[in-house]
């Protein structure tokens, strides 16, 4: 089993495999969407009839919108939610928004009915979580888990402590989750296995060890 990091090992690692290494940002997200759109149509557990992806402002959002795309690509019906402006997407999740809205995918608002999707692509916040959730992030959250549908998460739950595997505030209960490159620290605590459920470690060329696979 590979071994578990921290939050910021894992934010450490992503930096210097851009910056140390040279993989530019967007081919990490590419393997990342690549890995986590496996993830979900191979998954027994989600039904795809109609998915909807919750997407945050940050690079977890940026996965989501690759994710969203390729399911689209594929002919599933999805949709996406933007939780945010799109002015304030970063660059890559702008970058990635720009290409779903070349196909033309649908973006509800965030009022939408969360009963109409029988599956939650969580794509709100990774390991960029800095505090408590609050607000209308916190009530979209606590819709999500009280409606029908099945919740996919990427890389950690939204508005769980990769560290702790404690909610900060309210966190995401999915039924299955693809972290990205290790699993977090957290996510050995038993507790954090009502909101991550079944883990998926996605390798998407991010190593530990001086950078090598081990
Ligand atoms: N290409 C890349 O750079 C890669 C990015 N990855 C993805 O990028 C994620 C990290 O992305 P980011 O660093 O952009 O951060 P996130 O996308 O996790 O967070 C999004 C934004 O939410 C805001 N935020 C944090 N806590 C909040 C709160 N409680 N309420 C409201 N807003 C809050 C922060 O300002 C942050 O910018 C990883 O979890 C992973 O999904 C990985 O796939 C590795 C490769
Ligand atoms: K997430």
């Amino acid at each position: 089993m590979r071994p578990a990091i921290t939050v910021a090992e894992s934010r450490d690692l992503d930096k210097k495999t851009i910056e140390e290494i040279g993989i530019p940002s967007a081919v990490l997200m590419e393997r990342a969407a690549l890995e986590i759109y496996q993830d979900i149509i191979t998954n027994p557990d989600l039904k795809l009839n109609h998915t909807l992806v919750l997407v945050g402002n940050g690079n977890n959002g940026g996965d989501a919108l690759a994710v969203a795309r390729l399911l689209f690509t594929h002919n599933y019906n999805v949709d996406v939610l933007l939780t945010g402006e799109a002015s304030q997407l970063s660059t890559e999740a702008q970058r990635q928004l720009n290409i779903c809205r070349y196909y033309n995918i649908s973006e509800v608002p965030i009022t939408v009915k969360l009963n109409d999707y029988t599956t939650l692509v969580d794509g709100i916040f990774g390991s960029g979580l800095t505090r408590d959730v609050e607000g209308d992030y916190k009530e979209l959250i606590a819709r999500a888990n009280t409606s029908s549908a099945k919740i996919h998460a990427i890389d950690i739950p939204s508005g769980l402590n990769g560290d702790t595997g404690k909610p900060m505030g309210i966190a995401i209960k999915a039924i299955s989750t693809s972290t990205i490159a290790y699993e977090k620290v957290g996510m050995i605590e038993p507790e954090s296995w009502d909101y991550t459920g079944k883990i998926f470690v996605d390798d998407i060329g991010i190593y530990r060890d001086n950078h090598l696979e081990n």
